[in-house]
């Protein structure tokens, strides 16, 4: 089966997790979009979604699901969202089309993440995917030689402003032992906004296609 018909069943089958009454939490991508789509058939259901991105965002209105603000909707019960790499511990490599920021943090608000994903996702070790880390625009080159001191090949994405108005470098050539340690080492940088590792709060259940894992 194809990758793109693995992620529509993916994003068909993240329905079953949905709540009459929810606020649910959505995330970003071509996966994600088959969600969209299907979560319009039960938009008179629910309440309305957070967003993760001005791309999802668009999509949830044209649909006609009403879009809420997170201060305003509180803690979530479910967040929907694709991801980039997917190890056997359910952690995450994400941001590749740039969103992570907002990702995280609907991650972090949800009670429960369902990452949806297709077969070519999963690896056993991290970090064949580049990382992507969100840097304050000033800081690049200062982030950029501290990848390098933890032998990491950062390159910067050019070209790509992300929603809260940053840059984005991909770190090549790490292979991810410890993504929990990495994850909290990066995060402690100046000029670091969000790295995209989800480790310490990694998927609660992964489905590849319409299968979960
Ligand atoms: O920034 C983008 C997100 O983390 C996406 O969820 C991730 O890149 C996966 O996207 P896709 O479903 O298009 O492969």
């Amino acid at each position: 089966m194809s990758n793109a018909n693995e992620k529509r069943q993916a994003g068909e089958a993240a329905i079953r997790y949905v709540e009459d009454g929810a606020i649910v939490g959505v995330g970003t991508g071509s996966t994600v979009a088959f969600f969209i789509d299907a979560l319009a058939d039960l938009r008179d259901r629910i309440q309305g979604a957070v967003s993760s991105s001005e791309q999802s965002t668009a999509h949830l209105k044209k649909l006609g699901i009403p879009v809420l603000d997170l201060n305003a909707a509180g803690p979530l019960s479910l967040y929907i969202d694709g991801a980039d790499e997917c190890d056997p511990h359910k952690r995450l490599i994400k941001g590749g089309g740039a969103a992570l920021t907002r990702e995280k943090i609907i991650a972090a608000a949800a009670q429960k993440f369902v990452c949806i994903i297709d077969s070519s996702k999963q690896v056993d070790l991290l970090g064949r995917f580049p990382l992507p880390i969100e840097v304050i625009p000033m800081a690049r080159s200062l982030v950029g030689r501290e990848i390098v001191k933890l032998d990491g090949q950062p390159v910067w994405r050019d070209g790509v402003v992300t929603d809260n108005g940053n840059w984005i470098i991909d770190v090549h050539g790490w292979r991810i032992t410890d993504p929990v340690e990495l994850e909290g080492k990066l995060n402690q940088l100046a000029g670091v906004v969000t790295v995209g590792l989800f480790a310490r709060r990694p998927a609660d259940v992964v489905l590849v296609g319409d299968r979960e894992i």
